[in-house]
């Protein structure tokens, strides 16, 4: 039995526990993404640290897997016990998930699946459990995932169903619907729904006046079309010599975009602010190109740990941009002092689902209750900064209409002087982008080019 098929070799010597490593290393670490609300990147890292090679790559693809598709597993588990998921042991439900992600979506052969979950609930649990976990795991392998998500959506309204179908809550494909502008049954609705569940590819940004493309080129990087600064790598960054120095970072083109937007608008001479920096991912890119234009980035924070990564991502500049502690929404600026502000802005995350497994399933649209009166306060105090002919970007990493154009809808409706230059929404889908927004919006006044 392969690896690839079977899970992780065991090893020729006999063991004092029948479990291998790798799937007790997942339970381990799923326990804390569904007991202690723990982020499953964060955790694997941790709990896969002594495991290596293909255990650590069976025990990544297992715990990320199985918290991706946390909510679909969560209602065949549901039906294939004929009890509500709250009258089982948040224990048993771990291991039967771990169990539904082999069966489902893991090469791993069915009497393998039900024999590695019943010794792990043995293991970890006790003997009383064993029974209920061998009747349930043996049922989840009577048919397909396909088969499963057809009858139980079969009853349910549109929504549920695409939910259902395409391992998301139902509140957010109707919002991902809303952005895009479709029907339900629009195919591109199922497209940017499912471009979730496929994990995304690693990208560098190199920091302007710093580093070239061509120099991660060298460490096997491969640019990315339409990104100047951009280039996508296989691997472990950390490795890369430019990262370690600080003349590259780890950042999604989509954001690399929203900076560069920014910085290619044309605008008065003046400084430039970024008032949401932490952790400097886009205030390290808006650093170099300030340089490049012949001025200069004061980089703004709330959060002062936050403020602290902003300093480490810019360290590498031989001039350094100031970094200051200071909450946006008190608008600590002199009013009018910034030919261009980034206000890229706290949000619930929807555009970024496919980098943090369990997100999707952890978040309500109760979050957007607080979240959208910070969002206005922060856009209208970057305005407040612009000086006359300046320019603001609005970025959020959400498509969800109320974070994004009904922000900036809100914030114009109540003052005059300004207007909306540019929109855009990007999708994983069509862009190969997290679901970056960004709105350009300009203070009204002469804009010599910059
Ligand atoms: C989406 S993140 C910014 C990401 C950053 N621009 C980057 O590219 O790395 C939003 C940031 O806003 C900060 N923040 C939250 N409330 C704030 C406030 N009232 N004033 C300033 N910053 C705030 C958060 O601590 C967080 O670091």
């Amino acid at each position: 039995m392969s690896a690839a098929r079977g899970g992780p070799r065991r090893g020729g010597r006999r063991r004092a526990s029948r479990i291998d490593p790798a799937r007790l290393a997942a339970y381990r670490a799923l326990r804390r993404v569904s007991g202690d609300d723990a982020f499953a990147n964060l955790t694997g890292v941790e709990e896969f640290s002594r495991l290596e090679g293909r255990d650590a790559d069976f025990a990544t693809e297992l715990l990320h897997g199985t918290c991706r598709l946390m909510g679909t597993y969560d209602r065949i588990i549901a039906a294939a016990s004929g009890r509500r998921l709250t009258a089982l042991q948040p224990e048993v439900i771990d291991v039967l998930r771990l169990g539904a992600h082999q069966v489902f979506s893991m090469r791993v052969p069915d009497h393998a699946a039900v024999a590695a979950s019943v010794d792990l609930a043995r293991e970890v649990i006790g003997e009383r459990v064993t029974g209920l976990v061998n009747a349930v795991t043996r049922k989840l392998t009577k048919d397909s995932l396909d088969a499963w998500t057809e009858r139980l959506s079969r009853d349910e309204s549109v929504f549920e169903a695409l939910a259902i179908r395409h391992h998301h809550p139902a509140w957010i494909v109707r919002s991902f619907a809303d952005a895009l502008g479709v029907e339900p049954d629009d195919p591109e609705l199922a497209a940017a729904l499912e471009a979730d569940n496929i994990a995304p590819r690693t990208a560098l940004a190199v920091r302007p006046g710093l580093a070239e493309v061509d120099d991660l080129v060298a460490h096997g990087a491969e640019p990315i079309p339409d990104a100047p600064y951009g280039a996508w790598f296989s691997g472990d960054p950390g490795r890369i010599p430019e990262v370690i120095t600080g003349r590259a970072g780890v950042q999604d083109p989509g954001s690399q975009r929203s900076a560069q937007m920014l910085a290619e608008a044309t605008a008065p001479d003046g400084p430039w602010l970024d008032i949401c920096a932490g952790p400097g991912g886009k205030a390290a890119l808006l650093a170099g190109l300030a340089q490049e234009a012949g001025t200069r980035l004061v980089a703004s924070e709330k959060a002062p740990h936050r403020a602290e990564l902003v300093r480490q991502a810019l360290r590498t500049y031989p001039t350094r941009p100031p970094v200051v502690v200071a909450d946006g929404t008190a608008s600590p600026w002199r009013a009018g002092a910034f030919a261009k502000v980034m206000a890229d802005v706290p949000c619930s995350g929807l555009g970024a689902l496919r980098r943090r497994p369990e997100a999707r399933w952890r978040k309500t649209p109760e979050d957007l209750a607080d979240l959208v009166p910070l969002q206005r306060a922060l856009l209208g105090s970057a305005l407040e900064a612009l000086m006359p002919g300046g320019i603001a970007a609005y970025v959020t990493c959400s498509p969800h209409l109320p974070e994004t154009t009904g922000v900036v809808e809100h914030v114009l409706g109540e003052r005059s002087g300004f207007s909306i230059e540019y929109e855009h929404q990007l999708w994983p889908h069509r862009d190969g982008t997290d679901a970056m927004f960004c709105a350009l919006i300009r203070r009204e006044g002469p804009r010599s080019s910059t």
